[in-house]
């Protein structure tokens, strides 16, 4: 529960935070947080369910905090009826029940623009990867393969490639930014055709994956974006095509991405994010054309500070009645 707490004399507006079991994410929000506000923390309670402690105590908690990716379900939102907000701290909310929070009219942020940067450098890396064989050739550098066996496998230019973003939001921009300085082209596919966007804009996913090199996915999973690289956009793109994943994992369907990958219906892939993380289909590891990568585009110093801001400045928005900085959806 929490209320402004400088001045003093502001009646405590009631707030609660659900802890996710990233302990570093925690113990960082949780410090930061009760400097400014007053903290309902129903983990704090080994001995109580969650459940029984947020009907106990937060009948009048406004605002939410929730941490990583902790599921915020109905069962949680019901046992909250003063709830006007929720604040995410991740760039997808599809663990948070929208339809429920719309329904109740409660408002949901999420990480903004704070992660932007580093996921957008992320999936650059991974491309790179893919098509120098970094890790590959590391991997084969370490196993002392080089001197016994000479020069790996020839790579793949990045400059010059058409490169199709799936979801050219925050994430998205900042990739397009990244790639056309690399000398790439751009093509997009987005919920809607963004007017101020210069890029081609494709409706079809399978349309911009024949006209692309690579597919980058960076978009929200929702039901309309669940699976969205299927079997037809994967031999839509072709057996040099690449898929790098920075969004979410049930935007692939995975057990068809192995299947292309396997069968070289497809060159390559980056992933970062897995259909049942952390679990990852054993064949993945196995191959030498796909670089791995454990959820963590995100994780870095700077992400966080940046994720700090911005969870407190919402908060501090909506405890003074101003607009949200980072409303979700945001366009
Ligand atoms: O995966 C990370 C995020 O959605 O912020």
């Amino acid at each position: 529960m929490v209320g402004k707490q400088k001045g003093g004399h502001q009646e405590q507006e009631p707030f609660t935070i659900l802890i996710h079991r990233f302990p570093a994410f925690n113990l960082f929000f949780c410090t930061s947080l009760r400097e400014h506000y007053r903290l309902l923390d129903p983990h704090n309670s080994p001995e109580e369910s969650v459940h029984s402690y947020l009907s106990r105590e937060a009948q009048k908690v406004r605002a939410l905090v929730c941490v990583g990716h902790t599921p915020l379900k109905s069962d949680v939102l019901g046992l909250l009826p003063s709830l006007e907000l929720v604040v995410g701290s991740s760039a997808g909310v599809e663990h948070i029940d929208l339809p429920e929070c719309r329904r109740r009219g409660i408002a949901v942020t999420n990480a903004g623009t704070a992660f932007s940067e580093d996921v957008a450098d992320c999936a650059i890396a991974l491309l790179i990867d893919v098509l120098r064989r970094v890790s590959s050739g590391d991997r084969y550098v370490r196993s002392g393969l080089w001197p016994k066996c000479g020069h790996i496998a020839l790579g793949s230019k990045l400059g010059g490639k058409r490169i199709g973003i799936i979801g050219l939001g925050n994430i998205g921009s900042e990739i397009a930014k990244r790639l056309l300085a690399f000398g790439c082209s751009i093509a997009y596919n987005s919920r809607k055709k963004k007017v101020s966007v210069p890029f081609p804009f494709y409706a079809n996913v399978r349309d911009l994956a024949a006209n692309s090199d690579v597919l980058v996915l960076c978009c929200s999973l929702t039901n309309e974006t669940y699976h969205i690289i299927n079997t037809d956009v994967m031999k839509a793109l072709g057996k040099d095509g690449v898929v790098i994943n920075v969004g979410r994992g049930g935007l692939v369907d995975e057990k068809e991405l192995v299947r292309s990958l396997v069968g070289g219906e497809i060159g390559g892939a980056g992933l970062d994010v897995f259909e049942d993380e952390p679990d990852v289909p054993k064949e993945l590891c196995e191959l030498d054309n796909v670089v791995l990568s454990p959820h963590a585009s995100v994780l870095t110093p700077e992400s966080f500070e940046a994720l700090h801001d911005t969870v407190l400045a919402n908060l501090n928005a909506f405890f003074s009645n101003k607009p949200l900085v980072s409303p979700f959806p945001n366009e």
